[in-house]
């Protein structure tokens, strides 16, 4: 499918009287990762929220290959394929990475499931696949709580991928994490793109710089810019909202 894989159009939302989110739309194709940066309090987690149904637009339309999501209930979005990771870890610290990754699977609700994958997999074959792909192999054995900080959010990611995801919304995913963590988790994204949609909330450029087909910049609720990396570095708007920041980066 060229373009429009998730299409927002025109989202509105106000907490309280004021308006976060101001009439945003965002076009993701499919098998890109597409970041979606922004100072503080730009709307970047509301916009994730309002995609995930953990949050309900005032107005516009959120639409997943062609099929309305707007104003669905979490669980109901998330089965029609939209996964989300949050920034506080869900692991279950007493079971092991395994055992965190067999409990996702098994979360995965009934027959709409693998509507979007045509190979339905089984439990133990995709276990492996993915524990692969997240640079777990070697730690299945271990206890949730005895991993790292960044282990723990790969095993996380993991989790979100074990159901079968038609995208995957990321939600700073390497705040905490140290710079070999942080490569790694590059290496972890890069090839996760091939196979998968991505949108991902971010505050290093550095680290959207490395990973980034498409950047979205938000401010105020609204779309600023959008486009490749040198572009959006390149775009003095951009700049003019970043200056005296500590994000530009
Ligand atoms: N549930 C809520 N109730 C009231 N105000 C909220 C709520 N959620 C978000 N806001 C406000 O909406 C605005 C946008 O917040 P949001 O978290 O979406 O921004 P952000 O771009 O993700 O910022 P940051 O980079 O700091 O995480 C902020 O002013 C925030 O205080």
């Amino acid at each position: 499918m060229i373009g429009g894989f998730l299409k927002v159009e025109g989202i509105e939302k106000s907490f309280g009287g004021n308006k976060v989110i101001n009439g945003f739309s965002l076009n993701v194709s499919e098998h890109t990762l597409q970041c979606l940066v922004g100072p503080n309090g730009a709307g970047k987690t509301t916009t994730i929220d309002l995609i995930s149904g953990r949050q309900k637009p005032d107005a516009g339309k959120v639409y997943l290959n062609g099929d309305d999501i707007t104003g669905k209930g979490e669980h109901e979005i998330s089965r029609k394929g939209v996964g989300r990771k949050f920034q506080i870890p869900a692991v279950l610290k007493g079971l092991t990475v395994r055992e965190n990754l067999e409990v996702a699977y098994s979360r995965e609700v009934n027959a709409v499931r693998n509507i979007f994958s045509m190979t339905a997999k089984g439990c133990k074959e995709k276990l492996a696949e993915i524990s692969e792909q997240v640079r777990l192999t070697q730690r299945l054995d271990v206890e949730a709580g005895l991993l790292s900080h960044g282990e723990t959010q790969w095993l996380e990611i993991g989790m979100v991928l074990m159901q079968d995801p038609a995208i995957l919304l990321l939600d700073e995913p390497v705040a905490g994490m140290t710079e070999n963590e942080i490569g790694l988790t590059v290496d972890i994204l890069n090839t996760l793109k091939r196979t998968h949609t991505i949108i991902l909330v971010e505050h290093d450029m550095g680290f959207v710089r490395k990973i980034a087909d498409v950047v979205t910049v938000m401010h105020m609720g609204a779309l600023l810019a959008q486009g490749s990396i040198e572009d959006i570095e390149k775009d003095e708007r951009v700049r003019a909202v970043y200056l005296g920041t500590e994000d530009a980066h």
